[in-house]
């Protein structure tokens, strides 16, 4: 028989969840600075004309992902599919800032043009 918890949890599961949300809420805070990065990313792209995804790029983050997954024992099909939900994300980020650079370029001319 196992004993539980005062919430009716066997301790040792309380003591497993415990660690996954741990784990969750340091992936969360990983999450965010990464994408504070790649919002820097994204405005430097659009301030110097460059596209919003770099299909070599993730190419090469591909490869390598898929490297350290196998080396720490996670799934690399896994890792993969996690990089592009993620990736696709920031470009689609990426796209929302180069249009908004856009808009501000083309009413700066506007503004000009009517001075
Ligand atoms: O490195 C870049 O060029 C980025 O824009 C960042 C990033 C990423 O999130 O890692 C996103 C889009 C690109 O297709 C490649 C990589």
């Amino acid at each position: 028989m196992t004993i539980l918890s005062a919430q009716g949890i066997d301790p040792e599961l309380a003591s497993l969840r415990e660690s996954i949300d741990n784990f969750d809420a340091a992936l969360i805070h990983l999450l965010a600075e990464r994408f504070r990065c790649t919002q820097r990313v994204g405005e430097l792209k659009a301030r110097k004309g460059l596209p919003p995804s770099d299909p070599d790029r993730e190419a090469r983050q591909v490869k390598r992902l898929r490297n350290l997954a196998v080396e720490a024992k996670l799934d690399p099909d896994f890792a993969e599919k996690f990089l592009a939900f993620v990736v696709k994300e920031v470009i689609r980020h990426h796209r929302t800032i180069a249009e908004s650079v856009d808009h501000n370029t083309a009413s700066k001319h506007d503004t000009e043009r009517n001075d």
